[in-house]
């Protein structure tokens, strides 16, 4: 067998974060180097075993970024926008893999992974699971057989903690749901509907966000039309999911050179 891959976890004490690194430590094909957490945080110089109360790993936890990234061939980040940029901009100084899964970027953010992508080896999704790149490719094609008759509404769920809305997952079925109907989703978007909104208009796709308790992630994408109704439904009831994702888009990523990749490309589903 090869050599394994050398990955770093960013913001390893986040729900995703110890979900990557249980995920890596199974994997026979790459090796967990190194964890950072946010400055300031009471993990910085520990072993990350000690940190999580398990025996010691040899795997030290890294507050400056840098000092890692230096030292990896791929980091997994699932962190908040401010931060991925930050690492985006330090991937693309050392020409390494940058899988992203953080959610909630503006149109400018994009942008500026967009030129991080030039140099860094860029696999970024809203939504790392095999089920929800499926269902895009779904919602695609459901949308491209209806016309404006079937009005489309997604409708997302998610634990009471997630602070960006609609979810990255919404974003991705809206898009899809776009294309297949060959709109553009920004110019036809319904998003935080609330008061007199007047009638739904005809053509544009509609967002709205559940938030409570554990919720993992639920996706519905409706086409609702007159007389009849399809749901085309994901449900996650375990992060693990998106965290092997994740792993397969570093391994996958390897010998690509530098771009912005997504999901489907590495299902190949694109
Ligand atoms: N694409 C996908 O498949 C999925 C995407 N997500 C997305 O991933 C992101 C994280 O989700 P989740 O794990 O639930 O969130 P958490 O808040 O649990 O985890 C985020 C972690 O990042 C840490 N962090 C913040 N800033 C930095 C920094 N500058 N350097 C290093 N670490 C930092 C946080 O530390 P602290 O708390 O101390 O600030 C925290 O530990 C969200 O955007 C979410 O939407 C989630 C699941 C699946
Ligand atoms: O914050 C989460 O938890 C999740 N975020 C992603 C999203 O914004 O869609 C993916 C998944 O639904 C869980």
């Amino acid at each position: 067998m090869g050599e394994k891959l050398k990955i770093a976890v960013m913001g390893a004490s986040g729900r995703m974060g110890r979900m990557l690194i249980d995920t890596i430590l199974d994997s026979d094909k790459a090796d967990l180097i190194g964890v950072t957490e946010r400055p300031g945080h009471d993990w910085i110089g520990h072993d990350l075993g000690e940190a999580l109360g398990r025996p010691p790993m040899g795997v030290p936890v890294y507050g400056d970024p840098l000092d890692l990234i230096v030292k990896a061939q791929a980091i997994i980040d699932f962190t908040t926008p401010e931060a991925t940029l930050a690492h985006a901009a330090l991937t693309a100084q050392a020409r390494c893999i940058h899988v992203i899964g953080t959610t909630g970027f503006s149109d400018q953010d994009i942008a500026a992974l967009d030129a991080a992508a030039r140099h860094a080896t860029i696999i970024r999704a809203g939504n790392m699971s095999l089920g929800v790149n499926l269902l895009t490719r779904l919602a695609q094609q459901v949308a491209a057989a209806l016309d404006e008759d079937f009005d489309i509404e997604i409708v997302e769920a998610h634990h009471k903690h997630k602070v960006d809305a609609p979810s990255g997952t919404a974003l991705m079925l809206g898009e899809a749901a776009a294309a297949g109907r060959g709109i553009e989703l920004a110019s036809h978007s319904d998003r935080g509907r609330d008061g007199i909104t007047g009638a739904r208009t005809d053509g544009h796709i509609g967002f709205s966000a559940i938030r409570g308790g554990d919720i993992v992630g639920e996706h519905d994408v409706i086409f609702a039309g007159a007389g009849e109704r399809i749901v085309l439904r994901h449900v996650a009831s375990d992060r693990a999911i998106f965290a092997r994702g994740a792993l397969k888009a570093a391994l996958w990523g390897q010998g690509k050179g530098p771009g912005h990749f997504s999901m489907a490309s590495v299902l190949g589903l694109a």
